[in-house]
């Protein structure tokens, strides 16, 4: 069995890499950095340490590893005959992997079981996303194409932080993971990958997990950027600071209560559970990179303006969650490009185009009026721009 695993960065080795190892595929790391693909083709293992409660480490090897710029005809080879195919890059990376994988898909033979396609991205349902950038460049029926993979939409969750400088390939990670798959396109045939949970309707757990999981730790990073916090668990360890990422966690719940019908009991145990693992002292998480891309964090469909205008739409007014997305406009980090864009934004454009520009909202949304306030504070000409 061969799984094919784009981004062999945090979560690719500590994370997808790890649990499709366990699970008895030869993955194929491939990814554009050039160091960590010649480091990961030269080092036979990496070790994976999972810390806090009942911390252990865990071995991975059978690997191999291909840079997809310099080795793209190889890396197509190698999904040629793949059973998975896995990303981890960022949702705004899908649109460069897609020719490859159409490409792959194109020449794979008609014999072969489909490719089982899955996004590992934080985005509400990043495998369609990928499906219609594959279907825009491939080359054939699509009716081929539906024979010959299968795409599944995907949320997964487990803290790993950047790793420090001299760890080598080796990863730290928490000790819980929870990786959630949509069951549905699978006919039947789902790949056998203990620890995944599969389910027949995935949008109550992604939505659960990006407005709960995403949306607090997010906001734990921007309101501990403004404490002066740089390690997320010392954000936390600031009660300013924990009591307002739980206000904000108040209101995403009461709308997933609302929306998907969880029991209140059950979303606060999670909430908790949460709460308790953006404290882990022994994980080495930083604001800056839980903070990272401000301008997709405020985005339409993202873990503040989505839950927040979902309430709005209910006629409730999410207070703690505009408090968070004024807190990531102030949010700086020197090599975010995404910072200087959001920047841009607001030093150029009125504070109207500003509010639709960063977060989509369109004029007459209950919630535009709200986000234009506080865009209005910081932005062209006030002190917060
Ligand atoms: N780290 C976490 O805690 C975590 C948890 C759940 C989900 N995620 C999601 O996983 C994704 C990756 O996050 P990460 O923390 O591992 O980031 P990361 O920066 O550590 O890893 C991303 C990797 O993708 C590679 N990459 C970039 N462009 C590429 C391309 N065109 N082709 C191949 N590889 C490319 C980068 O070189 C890098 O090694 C994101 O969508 C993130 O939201 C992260
Ligand atoms: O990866 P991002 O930038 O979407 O979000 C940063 C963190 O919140 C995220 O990586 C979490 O650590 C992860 O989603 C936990 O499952």
């Amino acid at each position: 069995m061969k799984a094919v695993h784009f981004g062999a960065g945090n979560i690719g080795r500590g994370f997808v890499g790890l649990l499709l190892h366990e699970a008895g595929y030869e993955v194929v790391f491939a990814d554009v950095a050039d160091a960590l693909i010649g480091q990961l083709a030269s080092t036979p293992s990496y070790v994976v340490h999972e810390v806090g409660e009942d911390p252990t480490t865990r071995t991975v090897d059978n690997y191999r590893a291909l840079n997809s710029r310099s080795q793209e005809e190889e890396v197509i080879a190698e999904i040629a005959t793949a059973d998975i195919v896995t990303t981890a890059v960022g949702p705004s990376v899908l649109k460069f992997l897609a020719p490859v994988i159409a490409r792959a898909i194109a020449r794979r033979d008609r014999e072969l079981e489909p490719l089982q396609i899955m996004a590992c991205e934080n985005a509400i349902n990043a495998t369609d996303l990928l499906h219609r950038e594959v279907e825009h460049t491939y080359d054939g029926a699509a009716l081929d194409l539906a024979a010959r993979a299968v795409f599944a939409n995907t949320a997964v969750d487990r803290i790993v932080p950047n790793q420090a400088e001299g760890q080598g390939l080796d990863v730290t990670v928490e000790t819980f993971f929870e990786w959630v798959i949509d069951r549905t396109p699978f006919s039947g045939r789902t790949p056998d990958i203990p620890g995944v949970t599969w389910v027949d309707d995935l949008a109550p757990y992604i939505e659960r997990k990006l407005f709960t999981v995403n949306t607090g730790h997010a906001a734990a990073a921007y309101f501990g950027y403004a404490a002066g916090a740089e390690k997320i668990a010392d954000a936390m360890a600031d009660e300013s600071v924990a009591s307002r990422v739980r206000a904000v966690l108040g209101e995403t719940k009461e709308l997933l209560v609302a929306r998907h019908g969880f029991d209140a009991g059950e979303q606060e145990a999670y909430v908790q559970k949460i709460l308790h693992r953006f404290s882990n002292q022994h994980l080495p998480d930083t604001v800056v990179r839980v903070g990272r891309a401000p301008l997709r964090k405020l985005g339409r469909s993202e873990r503040f303006v989505a839950p927040a205008a979902g309430l709005a739409e209910r006629g409730m007014n999410p207070e703690a969650l505009l408090g968070a997305m004024e807190a990531a406009l102030s949010f700086s980090a020197p090599d975010d490009p995404e910072v200087a864009a959001l920047a841009e934004i607001l030093a150029t454009q009125d504070p109207a185009e500003a509010t639709t520009s960063i977060t989509g909202l369109d004029a007459g949304h209950p919630l535009f009026g709200a986000v234009r306030d506080l865009v209005a504070r910081h932005g062209r000409g006030q002190h917060g721009s």
